[in-house]
């Protein structure tokens, strides 16, 4: 268990959160799933909320992953179409590590430079370890030209970061004396120097998985675990489910609810009576939307919708936790529940 973790004598727990970013198909998914070591079998189809989803937490030795989702930056329309938004910045801005994952087979392309550039300017003094994914899928020399690539880039895009960190300095020099320009340029030393790490990996035969959910570890901040390990009424299980539900609930109907409807678990608990090997999960959950219109819409005909929702939910509750689940959902209108503090921290806003 996490607590006795904490109390391997010489070695400092590390935790902290990462979040994979990288073109649509590099495999972050697929790495996820092989750090975390079960299915986290979470939906591409998400939801532009700010909050952070986690996908998976690795539980190790010396420290905690928690892997988290950034909405938003790895969709091709937000890619094509403008720069990163603010809630993408802030997302990476607050994780401790961010892992750039570059596919082994494919040349380093304008896609990959977007959004190491996005990184870059996003990170600040936070460690970014590229990551060449699928080495399985190219010969030695192959893969060695890749990180030769991909090191270049991180090289490219850190100082053309550091070059308008620069004229940004400049700029606020030439109006005022600035203490933040001494802070600028303590960390465009290491911005120079491109990547923090380079390490390839192979999602498919567990190639240098370990060795990268070591180095992680060893990148996050002195902490003790930040969440319980495995405990069924843990929060981020909790706040996954929440998140899954949300989710089967917007799907197809993102514009008519956009932002309006609220998940919370109600109660999740292990049905009674059940055989160790063959457990049943029940989860009662609410759905708060604002208007009785919007509570019609999540119901739909004859309840087909929300029965739709139900299951979609319950088959990928029952892949994230590798548990049987009885899934029962009930909607509720919660007036003007965006406008009401109390409310809004009651839902976890
Ligand atoms: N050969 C090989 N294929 C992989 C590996 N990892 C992932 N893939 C394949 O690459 C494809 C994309 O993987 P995903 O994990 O879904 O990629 P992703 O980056 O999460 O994709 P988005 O959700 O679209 O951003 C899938 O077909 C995977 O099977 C790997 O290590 N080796």
């Amino acid at each position: 268990m996490s607590e006795n973790h904490q109390d391997t004598p010489g070695q400092q727990f590390r935790a902290g959160f990462a979040v994979f970013v990288g073109r649509p198909n590099v495999g972050k998914s697929t790495l996820t799933n092989a750090l975390v070591g079960r299915k986290v079998a979470i939906t591409s189809n998400r939801p532009q909320t700010t909050r952070h989803t986690i996908r998976g937490i690795v539980h190790r030795k010396d420290g905690q992953l928690i892997l988290v989702d950034t909405p938003g930056l790895h969709r091709p329309r937000t890619l094509l179409g403008q720069r990163l938004n603010d809630v993408v910045a802030e997302t990476l801005g607050e994780v401790d590590v961010i892992g750039f994952c570059v596919p082994a087979d494919q040349k380093v392309g304008p896609g990959d430079r977007y959004i190491a550039q996005q990184v870059a300017a996003a990170a600040g003094r936070n460690p970014v370890v590229a990551i060449v994914t699928k080495a399985d899928s190219v010969p030695r020399d192959r893969l060695a030209e890749q990180l030769i690539a991909v090191t270049e880039l991180g090289r490219e895009v850190m100082s053309e970061e550091q070059a308008q960190r620069e004229q940004r300095r400049r700029r606020r020099a030439a109006s005022s004396s600035n203490v933040a320009s001494v802070n600028e340029n303590a960390r465009s030393a290491q911005s120079e120097a491109g990547w923090s790490d380079v390490i390839p990996v192979s999602a498919k035969d567990g190639f240098q998985v370990e060795e990268l959910a070591a180095l992680l570890v060893r990148l996050m901040p002195e902490s003790p675990a930040l969440y319980p390990d495995g405990e069924l009424t843990d929060e981020p299980e909790i706040t996954m489910m929440a998140e899954l539900i949300r989710e089967a609930a917007l799907e197809g109907v993102r514009d008519e609810l956009p932002h309006s409807l609220a998940v919370v678990v109600d109660e999740a608990s292990e049905r009674e009576g059940r055989s160790a090997n063959n457990p049943m999960l029940d989860v009662h959950a609410s759905l708060f939307v604002e208007r009785p219109s919007q509570k019609a819409i999540v119901i739909g005909k004859g309840g087909s919708r929300l029965r739709e929702i139900g299951t979609k939910a319950r088959t990928q509750i029952e892949a994230l936790l590798g548990t049987k689940v009885y899934l029962d959902l009930h909607v509720k209108v919660a007036k003007e529940w965006q406008r009401d503090p109390k409310q809004l921290s009651r839902l976890g806003f």
